[in-house]
């Protein structure tokens, strides 16, 4: 297994629950790294339907990686994502990339390959730490970082707050969309119940605000006292 950064905040959860929104204003505010998992099985699922591959087909998607330049920066400040010299930041958070990325995630040749590159950019990382966020983070990307969350809200919560995202999508859609990745998600790894070890930050009764700090509240409780 390859070496990680010594503080490591490990966040996973359902769709929508705010694990990239909350997380990268966590590390924003502490001044650490952050590293959305998820952009990179997004850009994967971009960069093949780009190629004209079937995203069904789990031998091409395995091919594709071969032609698969991914950058992602770890500033909060200054979030990117490029595949080659395409700037997809925005083109992955596109419904129809939503709607296919869980064929790519569910690929164990995919996820190796993934799970190598995220191990390699958190040991690579210069801050003082590092906001690690995704469904298996807890589990399998980092099962001992020092800080483990998993984040959630209810469905309904969870449905509105992205429909609020989307111009022209009705909640309902937008819940059924959610509900479809989560159950396709679920079939690879378990991001519902939190592990042993894990706390579970329940955000449904929390404005963005207060779930950062009790985001901040858990890190904090874990670090030794100084002074
Ligand atoms: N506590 C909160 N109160 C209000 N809005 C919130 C809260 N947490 C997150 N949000 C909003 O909910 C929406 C979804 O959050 P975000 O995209 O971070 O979720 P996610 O878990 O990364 O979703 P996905 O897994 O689908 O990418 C965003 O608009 C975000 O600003
Ligand atoms: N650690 C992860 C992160 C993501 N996935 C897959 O990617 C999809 C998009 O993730 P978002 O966090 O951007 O919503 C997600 O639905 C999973 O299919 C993953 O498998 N593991």
């Amino acid at each position: 297994m390859s070496p990680v950064t010594p503080f490591v905040v490990a966040v996973d959860g359902p769709a929508g629950s705010g694990k990239s929104s909350v997380s990268k204003e966590v590390a924003r505010r502490l001044g650490y790294g952050f590293l959305d998992t998820g952009a990179a099985y997004r850009a994967l699922a971009w960069h093949a339907e780009a190629s004209g591959i079937d995203t069904d087909d789990a031998a091409s998607v395995i091919s594709s990686l071969a032609s698969f330049d991914y950058r992602i920066g770890t500033d909060p400040a200054g979030y990117a994502v490029h595949v080659g010299e395409a700037d997809v930041t925005d083109a992955i958070r596109d419904p129809q990339i939503s709607a296919v990325v869980s064929r790519v995630a569910r690929v164990p040749e995919v996820r190796t390959h993934l799970i190598e590159l995220f191990r390699a950019i958190m040991a690579a990382d210069a801050a003082p730490g590092i906001v690690v966020e995704g469904r298996d983070i807890t589990t399998v990307v980092a099962p001992d970082a020092p800080v483990r969350i998993l984040l959630t809200a209810s469905e309904d919560v969870r449905a509105a707050r992205r429909s609020a995202e989307l111009v022209g999508s009705s909640t309902s859609d937008v819940g059924e969309q959610m509900r479809r990745r989560d159950a396709a998600d679920a079939k690879v790894v378990d991001f519902m119940t939190a592990a042993d070890g894990v706390t579970t930050v329940d955000s449904t009764e929390l404005d963005f605000d207060q779930t950062v700090e009790a985001v901040i509240g858990v890190i904090r409780s874990s670090q030794p006292v100084t002074g």
